[in-house]
């Protein structure tokens, strides 16, 4: 196999299973000598949370005690939908093309906040239903066959078994050819919190209706009947749907961007890069990725929980802790580049705070030997 051909399931089988662990448990020593660092800081024992926790994770992630980041890039994997032509979106599915411009002219959420937290910005058309003009920010990722959007799910699968393996190697290719040692995933894609939502009900076994959201803001009558429209895919995807395949469930389910970004994920911890995941599509992608590789998980961060309801359940699911609760239901990475400055802050936190010793600061309490 190159390092890029995932030309069968079993190659994409075998090369998900070949991923490391970074966890506390695979690297004990190292954990404890991370652990050690961050209790000799000049706080009280545990006291930075969240941020002690994410340091040591990236420091598991990179295997070293003195982890550092470095030019972090935002990846918006985009592509259009053919169950989008079922009414399951507030939006026309115009809007994805005319988003891509936006991303590339940086009016985008994601563009502006990546700007503002020094984060590089990719956008990766797999396919979306459009060609673009060259951009140096743009990759053009798509797969044969399906280059403006995947099939409608409602009528059979959303993508061959072979469209999906390609669109996985794509991403790949994308996160291979990126600097850096962090990567904020992000998508766009109207229609995409279907895929994403028929993903969830396949994987974890959730009762469809709990996984089925308001996307970018149906009404009442509009989530009955994106609800309605996704029992109907389910019912034409039944036998992949009941596979427990996850390459299977992926592609009969999942978009062309879902697929991407499973490819970028796994590639992304193969390279030992922190992956920061955004919303309720990219967990979709991670969850897949997650069912071929569920070590993958030790490499996810994840920036924050969608207000799309079936997030939170995901991500408990997932035994994942989001960063962030902003309420956000954007996609495009604006939660993860929103979260991206915590990240950089952990580093920094281990790297620079002084120590108990170094500060002469006294570590033993007073009320600790005082008698009761
Ligand atoms: O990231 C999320 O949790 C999220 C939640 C709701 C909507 N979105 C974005 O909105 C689009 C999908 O919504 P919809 O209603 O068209 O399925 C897509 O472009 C996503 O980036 C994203
Ligand atoms: C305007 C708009 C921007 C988006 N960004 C991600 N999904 C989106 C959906 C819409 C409709």
């Amino acid at each position: 196999m190159s390092p890029l051909n995932l030309a069968s399931p079993q190659d994409l089988q075998t090369w998900a299973s070949s991923l490391p662990a970074a966890d506390a448990q695979a690297q004990p020593e190292l954990a404890a000598a991370l652990q050690a660092r961050l209790d000799e800081k000049t706080k009280p024992l545990g006291a930075l949370g969240q941020l002690e926790r994410l340091a040591l994770q990236i420091g598991l992630i990179q295997g070293t005690s003195s982890p550092q980041l470095h030019a972090p890039q935002v990846m918006v994997f985009a592509a259009d939908h053919g169950i989008a032509r079922q009414g399951v979106s507030a939006y026309p599915v115009e809007v994805t093309p005319q988003m891509v411009r936006n991303f590339l002219a940086h009016g985008a959420a994601v563009s502006v906040l990546a700007r503002a937290n020094g984060v590089a910005q990719r956008v990766v058309d797999c396919g979306v239903a459009a060609d673009f003009e060259p951009h140096p920010e743009l990759t053009i990722a798509k797969v044969a066959g399906v280059a403006h959007g995947s099939a409608d799910s409602t009528q059979g699968p959303a993508l061959t078994l072979a469209q999906a393996l390609q669109a996985i190697a794509k991403g790949r290719a994308v996160v291979q050819a990126s600097p850096g040692n962090a990567v904020l995933l992000g998508e766009m894609g109207i229609g995409n919190t279907s895929p994403a939502a028929l993903l969830m009900h396949a994987l974890t076994g959730t009762p469809l209706a709990d996984c089925v959201g308001a996307g970018t803001g149906l009404d009442a009558a509009g989530l009955a009947r994106k609800q309605a429209t996704l029992a109907r895919a389910v019912a034409a995807n039944a036998a992949a749907a009941a596979s427990g395949d996850a390459l299977a469930v992926l592609a009969a389910l999942g978009g062309l961007e879902v697929a991407s970004l499973v490819g970028a994920v796994l590639q992304a911890a193969h390279e030992r890069r922190v992956v920061v995941v955004d919303g309720f599509i990219t967990t979709a992608a991670v969850a897949v990725a997650a069912a071929l590789a569920p070590q993958v998980l030790g490499y996810c961060v994840f920036a924050h929980c969608s207000a799309e309801s079936g997030h939170a359940r995901w991500l408990q699911r997932l035994g994942a802790r989001p960063l962030l609760q902003l309420d956000l239901r954007l996609g495009e990475g604006s939660g993860a580049t929103l979260a991206w400055p915590l990240l950089r802050a952990a580093v920094v936190m281990l790297a620079d705070m002084a120590s108990f010793a170094s500060a002469g600061v006294s570590t033993q309490s007073a009320a600790a030997g005082a008698p009761a």
